[in-house]
């Protein structure tokens, strides 16, 4: 069926204009008489425009079948009598309110706009109703027609390739290759000879001459991820491409002329670096001209449930599981954790839970341990045991702190303020233990390397204790114990703890070791940094 938007003729006059602007938009329109309803239309709308009368049973009706049909937008028009607004239009259930007398052009290009969003997140799979996602999506409709550079800045799992595909989707060069570089992934040495190709004998080991995803991608889109951690040499040829279209293959003599539009991504803040001197100004002053900033997932925790909602459909169509959704208890923890490997971490997660979890339902007990002691709002790292009786006296010293769901376990609550301050207190003590004894071994470390031991006080201050209020939990259910603090370089095992929890334990514990530095890590863990590489982002580990 050919789709089109819906226009009511309540008031015949904008729904005449409007139908010009919208097919001059490319856009099939269809008029919807009064007293027909959406299921009478011929074609398949995208978008439905309400003339007149919002308040009255028909309009009513109309908004309500748009909603049942999932996410068709739907904008009214006021008349110049009526109040209007953005809250206005939020009440009457429009994605957009205008006033008459309405710019016929203006509409149609806010509604095509909206018909885009649609098409991107149908296209993307991108997930999110929150405002800062409505932005995005309305930076990525702007900007994909245009042919200019692109930025893509966001913590890493945010979704940063995802939002790269809906530009090219969207974008004029659709039908002509995408290409998705990952320039961390690719050893500095082969770098340039994967983006630009070679030509043969260039170096050991180039037995043929090789068009590199430059050349691959012409008339299309490449994608460089991880910018930031691009080789300074590399910058530079990067730089001669987006200024003359042109470059040279590694070995090369020849120029060779592309027409590739460049969308990069960096989970880095570009800015520091061109101060640090990693990554040249020129170049991040040419790629920073139409940006989008992605948000984490901690400052859009409402788009948590439908992303959960979407990945236990994706997730248990895949494996074959009859899943049902989440439970409240469950949904609430995972609302509250922070996310630090954002979108990514929670698709595993899901995914992970999906697989494992005995019922139909995600219960807080098939959340894994360490996603639920890191809980945001929770207070404290103090297991208290707990009482299958509420009225024993410990029960009654638990009782502010906890209450009994249906499973009979406990689940956390707001203490009472007398156990707040004792289990406060108690952490306070626990921190500066831990300070101390880190501030100890540091200075014991110094005697042993032979320095100088310092006569006065020992160097208190180097250490963040870490802010009340910050993720710790009140562990009040009656599963794994909490797991100790991990000291640098120190993997501790913990009964019950999988392999895949230890190596990820493993690999935390290398890079810090290696200051961050993966060939290293890679190094000492007898991986390959493809590898290594592979699993920081399956585990959402940040560096
Ligand atoms: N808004 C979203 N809706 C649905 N899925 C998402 C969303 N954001 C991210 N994802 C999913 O999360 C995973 C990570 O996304 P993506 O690779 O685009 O992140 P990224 O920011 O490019 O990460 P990195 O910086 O590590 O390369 C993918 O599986 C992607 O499909």
């Amino acid at each position: 069926m050919a789709e089109a938007v819906l226009i009511t003729t309540d008031d015949l006059e904008p729904a005449v204009r409007l139908r010009a602007a919208f097919e001059a938009q490319q856009l099939r329109v269809e008029l919807l008489a009064p007293g027909e309803s959406l299921s009478d239309a011929l074609a398949e709308p995208v978008l439905v425009v309400i003339t007149g009368g919002l308040r009255e049973r028909r309009a009513r009706a109309l908004i309500t079948a748009a909603r049942e049909r999932g996410r068709l937008p739907v904008i009214g028009l006021t008349e110049p009598t009526e109040p209007t607004g953005r809250d206005i239009c939020r009440q009457l259930g429009l994605s957009e309110c205008f006033p008459k007398p309405i710019e016929a052009d203006e509409v149609a290009l806010v509604g095509k706009r909206l018909v885009q969003r649609e098409e991107l997140r149908e296209i993307t799979g991108i997930v999110g109703d929150t405002e800062a996602m409505e932005e995005v999506l309305e930076r990525i409709v702007q900007i994909a027609p245009v042919n200019s550079t692109a930025l893509i800045l966001g913590e890493s799992g945010t979704g940063k390739e995802l939002v790269a595909r809906g530009i090219h989707a969207l974008s004029p060069r659709r039908h002509r290759p995408f290409i998705a570089v990952n320039v961390a992934a690719l050893p500095d040495t082969l770098l340039e000879s994967e983006l630009f190709g070679h030509e043969k004998g260039s170096f050991t080991g180039a037995t043929d001459r090789r068009k590199g995803f430059f050349e691959l991608a012409n008339g299309g889109t490449i994608f460089l991820d991880e910018l930031g951690e691009m080789p300074a040499g590399t910058q530079t040829k990067l730089l001669r491409v987006l200024e003359e279209r042109e470059f040279r293959r590694v070995g090369g003599e020849e120029s060779i002329r592309v027409d590739v539009r460049v969308v990069a991504a960096t989970n880095r803040d570009l800015r520091d670096q061109v101060q640090l001197g990693h990554f040249r100004r020129d170049l991040y002053h040419r790629l920073n001209v139409l940006r989008i900033d992605l948000p984490p997932l901690r400052a859009r925790r409402e788009d948590i449930q439908r992303l959960i909602d979407r990945f236990i459909q994706q997730f248990s169509a895949e494996h074959d599981r009859s899943f049902v959704g989440i439970d409240p208890q469950a949904l609430q923890i995972l609302i509250d954790y922070d996310w630090p490997g954002n979108v990514r971490e929670l698709r595993n997660l899901v995914e992970s839970m999906v697989v494992l979890a005995p019922g139909r339902v995600i219960r807080p007990e098939d959340i894994p341990a360490d996603v639920r002691y890191r809980r945001r709002d929770s207070l404290l790292p103090v297991p208290v045991t707990p009482q299958p009786q509420v009225s024993s006296g410990a029960a009654q010293l638990n009782s502010g702190a906890s209450q009994l769901n249906g499973g009979g376990s406990f689940l956390p609550a707001a203490p009472s303020p007398e156990m707040e301050f004792i289990l406060r207190t108690l952490f306070d003590l626990r921190v500066d233990m831990e300070d101390l004894r880190r501030e100890f071994e540091v200075y014991r470390s110094r005697q042993h390397e032979g320095g100088s031991i310092p006569s006065g006080p020992l160097p208190f201050g180097g250490y963040q204790p870490i802010p009340i209020g910050l993720p710790v939990a009140v562990e009040t259910v009656p599963h794994e114990p909490e797991p100790p603090p991990r000291e640098e370089g120190t993997i501790v095992f913990r009964p019950g703890m999988t392999i895949t929890q230890m190596e990820r334990e493993a690999i935390t514990a290398a890079l810090l070791h290696s200051r961050g530095n993966r060939r290293r890590a890679a190094e000492m863990l007898g991986m390959g940094e493809r590898t290594l590489y592979r699993k920081l982002k399956e585990y959402g580990i940040e560096e």
